[in-house]
This record gives C-alpha cells, structure tokens and sequence, in this order.
C-alpha cells in the first residue's frame, strides 16, 4: 500500500453500483458512497463524478411505464431521470457542505478541438472552486452517431479531460475475471494487469444485466484509453466496504490497470480522447520505427498504403504492413494527396502538389504512439 492519496480522481458508478441491482436507486447506497468521496475531498483530493443511472431513475420516478424499446423513450426516461439523479446527488453532497456541478456532454463536445477545450475549462473551473463536477452522457438529446455511447468510455475521456491520477470504474463485479462470473462461477479474479490486448479483450463480455451499457468490454476500452494517456484506471466492486478510500490509499482490490507510459501532454490527450478516426495508413517497417522507437513525424516515404477518404486536419490510425495500429495522428494531408504523396520524398512535395504544408504527413507533436 502507497501512503499518498492522489490528488485528482476521477469516480465512475455504473447503474448496477446506484441500483444495487434493483430496478431503483439505492439511495442508501449512494449516501455511503458519498460520504467517502466527502472524506476524500475533505482530505485535499479533488474528485469529478461520473454517474450512470439516468434513465433507470427515470424509469423510476414515472413508476415503471411500458414504453416501446425506442430512442425516444430513452430519451424521455434520461431528461425526467437526469433530472432526478442530480437532486439525489446535489442533496447527498449537501450533507457533507459539498456544492455539485453538472456537466451532460456527448461525443460531438470532444471531437471539435475547441469544444473540448471548452469542456476542460469548465471542469477546470468547478474543481478550482472546490465543487464537484458530476458528468454524465447528454441522453435526452444525444442519438447514436454523436455519443461517447457508454460511461465507462466516458469516464476514461473526463480522466483526459480532467488530468486526472486515477481512474475508477466502479461496478457490481469484483473487478474483471477470466471468463464472465455470472455464467462461469469458477472464474478467477485478474489482480493486475499490464498489457491490454485481443487475448484479455476476448475475456471481457457484454453487460449482464437490462440495465448496464458494454459490461467489461467498454470498461477494458476506457482503462486502455486512460493507461495510452498515462493514467492508472481500476475496476472494482462498488459494494466492497470503503472502496473509493481504499483504492485512494493504493490498497489491491478489483482489477488494477497500470500505465506503460507517463502522461501526455494537453494537445496528445485530446487526439486519444477527440475524433475518431477517419482513415488509416500502412507504414513500412522504417516508418514505425522512426515513429515508435525515435519519436519522429511521419514522412511520405514510409508510407504503403491509404485507406478511407479524409480531408487534411482528420484524426488517423497508422498501422504496420500486418494492419496493427501503431499511433494514432493528425494529418496534414488529404487522402487524394496522400496517395500521390507516398513513396515519395519529402521534397517532392511541391512539385507533385504544386504546393505544400510542410515536409512532414503527420508531425511529431501532432502523433499519439499507442
Ligand atoms: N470477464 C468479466 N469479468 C467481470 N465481469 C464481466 C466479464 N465479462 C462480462 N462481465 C459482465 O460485466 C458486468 C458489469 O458491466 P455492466 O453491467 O455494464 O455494469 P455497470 O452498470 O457497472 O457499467 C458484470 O455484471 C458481468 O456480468
Ligand atoms: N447514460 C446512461 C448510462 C449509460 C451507461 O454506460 O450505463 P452503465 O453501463 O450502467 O455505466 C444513464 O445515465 O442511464
């Protein structure tokens, strides 16, 4: 156990945490898990709240309609629910003198440079004054293209957003185990893990419950995207006595994700968090070394192939001649350009364009190495 709390968290309760697997919030539930971010907060460690649980309040607060399983339903049961849940939270923290802000985002917040900026801002904000921001996902208006889609991966790009030392994906599972515990009683609790790839990714399934979106799955993708930005993320039980003061003081409960590389800097976190990307290229091995190993901007040269159709300025994957993403980056080309730029050398570039934006496709600062 390490004595030093960290100084910025950020907590996420699934809806299996605020249910209790009940089809209401468990209000009782959400006092305990209050008072120990209040004694956290009171001990100097700045928290950001990511809560689940909208549309099950809201399924709640109307008494259980029979609605049809549509978008619109859903939207109607988050914006009554959302509603509800940050009176709940809003009167918990109060106990304790602690002032919330809410902060409802979707995937079309982080995408756009300057958005996103704005975001962190605010969120900047509320912690300098002491409040706790508490974020959820902007259901009642938010459809499938624009969503961050589940608040696990939400958590993971507040984590970004918010600098964050930890991440904690807090849920009804112990953490994640080999196989899914709820058909395979005999599965086993992984303690630590360090590399976050297809074989662990095969382990982790779905949600087993109504209520709760991506189960392990999307916790696994908000732990990778937080451990690429050099942040520890863990998953545990939200039930576990103490648990968010026992994680704060580095004790071994749930599943602990640990960061291969140290943090990234402001305008690196937002490629990981920001736009999903809208092409890829393949790079001969040259390329992914100068880019993996030396840190170095893509040059055309190394380039073997594009894929998709994208304008300069679009997020990209660049991937080895297998197709293993290797980084992700910002171009400074389009596609078409691309395509009569590469295998070529960086100074042909303005006679085959007739112009140029610089020697490099991709430069460093602009290129996340995964
Ligand atoms: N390998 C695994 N280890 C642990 N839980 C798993 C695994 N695979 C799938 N799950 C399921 O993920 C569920 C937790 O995710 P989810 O239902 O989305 O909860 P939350 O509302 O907390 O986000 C667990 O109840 C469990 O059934
Ligand atoms: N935004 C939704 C929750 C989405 C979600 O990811 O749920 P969960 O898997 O329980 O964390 C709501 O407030 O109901």
């Amino acid at each position: 156990m390490n004595n030093r709390l960290p100084s910025r968290i950020v907590v996420k309760l699934g809806t299996s945490v605020l249910t209790s697997g009940s089809p209401r919030l468990d209000r009782a539930h959400m006092v305990e898990l209050v008072r120990q971010m209040a004694r956290l907060h009171q001990a100097g460690v700045e928290i950001v709240l990511v809560t689940s649980g909208a549309i099950a309040a809201g399924r709640e607060h109307l008494g259980f309609p029979q609605l049809a399983d549509s978008l619109s339903s859903k939207q109607m049961l988050a914006a009554v629910g959302q509603s509800q849940l940050i009176r709940a939270w809003e009167t918990l923290f109060n106990l304790y003198g602690l002032h919330v802000g809410q902060i409802l985002l979707t995937r079309a917040d982080l995408d756009d440079r300057e958005r996103y900026l704005n975001a962190r801002d605010t969120l900047h904000a509320l912690l300098d004054h002491r409040v706790i921001p508490i974020i959820n996902e902007n259901d009642a208006v938010a459809i499938a293209e624009i969503k961050v889609g589940d608040n696990d991966n939400l958590s993971a790009l507040a984590a970004l957003l918010a600098e964050a030392d930890l991440l904690m994906l807090l849920t009804d599972q112990q953490g994640l185990y080999d196989a899914d515990p709820r058909g395979n009683p005999d599965a086993k609790l992984i303690p630590e893990v360090h590399r976050i790839d297809e074989s662990l990714r095969a382990l982790a399934g779905g949600s087993g419950t109504n209520l709760g979106t991506g189960g392990m799955a999307t916790k696994l993708q908000a732990a990778d995207v937080a451990n690429r930005a050099g942040i520890p993320a863990v998953v545990a039980s939200g039930h576990v006595e103490g648990v968010i003061e026992r994680l704060c003081a580095g004790e071994a409960l749930g599943t602990r994700f640990v960061p291969q590389s140290s943090l990234l800097d402001g305008r690196k976190r937002w490629i990981l968090a920001g736009p999903p990307p809208c092409g890829a290229l393949r790079l001969d091995e040259g390329a992914v070394e100068a880019l993996c190993r030396k840190g170095s901007s893509l040059l055309a040269k190394g380039v073997l192939a594009v894929e998709g159709e994208f304008v300069r300025g679009a997020t990209l994957v660049l991937a080895d001649r297998r197709g293993r993403p290797v980084a992700r980056g910002i171009s400074r080309y389009g596609a078409q350009e691309i395509e009569r730029l590469m295998g070529h050398h960086s100074k042909d570039i303005e006679a085959t364009l007739g112009y140029s934006h610089g020697p490099a496709l991709i430069h460093r600062n602009d290129l996340v190495v995964l």
